[in-house]
Parts: C-alpha cells; structure tokens; sequence
C-alpha cells in the first residue's frame, strides 16, 4: 500500500463506483438511526432495505450485496436475525460490517456482541471506548458515547484485527483504521458531528456500501468512507447547529464534486 493509493483520487474512484453499481445494504439496525442511515446510503448512491426479522434476514442477504449490523437498540428477538443474518453473509461471501453500539455498557450488551464478533465480520467500526470494549480492554463507555480517544484504543484495535482478520476502524477527531498492520489515519470530519445522533451507525452503513464495491482492500474502502462521509460534514461550513448540518450533510453526499473529494480527503498511512 502506498501514500499514493490512499487518495482523493481513488476516494473519488470508488465512490463512483459506489453510485454506478447502487448495491443493496441490507441493514439490520437501532431504531434512532434507521431514517438517517438509509438517507446517508440514498444520498451516497446506494440502495438500502432496513430488514431484520429472522424469518427473512437469510432469504434478504441473498439478495443484498452487504450487510450492516448494528445492536444500538438490542432485544433477544433482533439477535438471532443479526446471527442467522451474518451466518448468511458468510455462507455467500458478502462483506458484512458490525458496529457494536454501546460495547461496555452493559453485560447483556457486551456479551451479545462479542457472540456476534466471533461470526468474524469482515469490518467493525466503533467509537473508542467500544472498540476497547470489543478488545476486552478496560474502560468506559458512557451509553453510546465515547469517554476514549482514538489513539488510546489503536494497539487494542491493531491486535483484535490481527486475531480476527478483519478491519477495525475507531472514529473520531482522526479515524483510525487498521487490518493489525496498516493504519489509515483519515482527518476529516467536524467536531459537530458528535451531536447529530446516528451518525457513527450512518458512516458504518456507508463502509458496507464501499466495501461491497471494492474490489479488493477493505482497509482502502473503510478509509474512503470515512473520509467521503467527513468530507461532506465538512463543506456544510457554518451552519447553526446539529439539525442544519444533517441536512447539509445529506445535500453534499449526494452532490459533491470530483475537485471538493480530492483536494479535501486527508488520508495518512502509517505502515
Ligand atoms: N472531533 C471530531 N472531529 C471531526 N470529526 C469527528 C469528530 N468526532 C467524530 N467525528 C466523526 O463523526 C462521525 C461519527 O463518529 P463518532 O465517533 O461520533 O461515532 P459514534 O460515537 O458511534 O456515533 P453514534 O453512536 O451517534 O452513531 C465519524 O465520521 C467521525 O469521523
Ligand atoms: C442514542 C442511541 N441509543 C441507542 S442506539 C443510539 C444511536 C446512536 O448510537
Ligand atoms: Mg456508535
């Protein structure tokens, strides 16, 4: 992997790509962020279908061409369709993405993630503290939120995709995301994102739909996401508040530019 990969240029590539082929995410997530998530896939240029009822989950990933999993507002129900779903995206070789909303908060929680962590996602994307969680670090997270930095769960994060062989990507001021070797450092973003609720769980969505269209490096993709998401936080500029910059954000994904995406996508490697 060089500098040179990691681009706006090739954020812009695969974000076309994104949008040419519109993939199917099938999303299996919390009731806060189903309406800005499915919005943040829509205005990106890709499908999305909230289905997790586990009499259907199966049938839906066969014809999906990702899943995302998201256990922000668990019940006994919803995580057996999240298992059988996930055992599906394995079974047919889809991507499937995992963010484990709130790991640490509660036993209940943490346990019912780590039993769908053991299904091996091919990315887990969380704030801080629950990806220190997932790694069986101590720490804190307060609800949803995060108490940690990024930089504080990074060797939690590197040795969890090492035992795993998946991408763990940890957001926040600088997302951190690694395969256990690699690190993409992506700054983009504003701070201003953290009070819009969902928008963690709506990025994660957008990693699947990146990560289905790559051809290959999911590390790539993840950053990419990333850094098309944050890039579109970005260019909202002043706006009033948490509310204007969901809207602004929603009108820049969907009508970005090819020069804003590569003189504004900040990806470093550390390798
Ligand atoms: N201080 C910051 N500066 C710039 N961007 C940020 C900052 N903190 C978070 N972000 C961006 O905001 C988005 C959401 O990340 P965050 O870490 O807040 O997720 P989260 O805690 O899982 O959110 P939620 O649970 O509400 O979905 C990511 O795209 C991340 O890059
Ligand atoms: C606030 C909240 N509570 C459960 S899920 C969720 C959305 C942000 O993760
Ligand atoms: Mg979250």
């Amino acid at each position: 992997m060089t500098a040179l990969q990691a681009s706006g240029e090739s954020a812009w590539a695969l974000w076309q790509k994104v949008k040419n082929e519109g993939p199917l995410i099938q999303c299996i997530t919390n009731f806060v962020s189903m309406d800005f998530m499915a919005n943040t896939l829509l205005a990106a240029g890709a499908s999305p279908a909230m289905a997790h009822c586990k009499d259907e989950v199966q049938d839906f990933q066969k014809i999906a061409s990702a899943l995302l999993v998201n256990v922000g507002t668990l019940s006994p129900d919803w995580t057996e369709g999240m298992r059988l779903a996930a055992e599906a995206a394995n079974a047919l070789g889809k991507p499937w993405v995992l963010d484990p909303v709130g790991a640490g908060a509660t036993p209940f929680r943490t346990q019912t993630i780590m039993s769908l962590v053991n299904l091996r996602p091919t990315v887990i994307r969380g704030n801080a503290s629950e990806i220190m969680a997932v790694a069986g670090a101590a720490g804190k997270t307060k609800g949803v939120d995060s108490t940690a930095e990024p930089t504080h769960a990074l060797e939690h994060a590197k040795q969890l995709a090492k035992d795993l062989g998946c991408i763990v990507a940890i957001s926040g001021a600088t997302d951190l995301v690694t395969d256990g070797e690699r690190v993409a450092k992506v700054s983009n973003g504003v701070p201003l994102l953290t009070r819009i609720t969902a928008a963690g769980c709506s990025v994660t969505a957008l990693i699947a739909a990146f990560v289905c269209c790559a051809s290959r490096d999911a590390l790539l993709a993840t950053a990419h996401a990333l850094a098309i998401f944050g890039v579109a936080a970005e260019v909202a500029g002043d706006v009033r508040g948490p509310a204007s910059l969901r809207v602004e954000l929603l009108d820049n994904l969907y009508s970005m530019d090819e020069t804003t995406v590569r003189s504004r996508v900040n990806i470093q490697w550390d390798c």
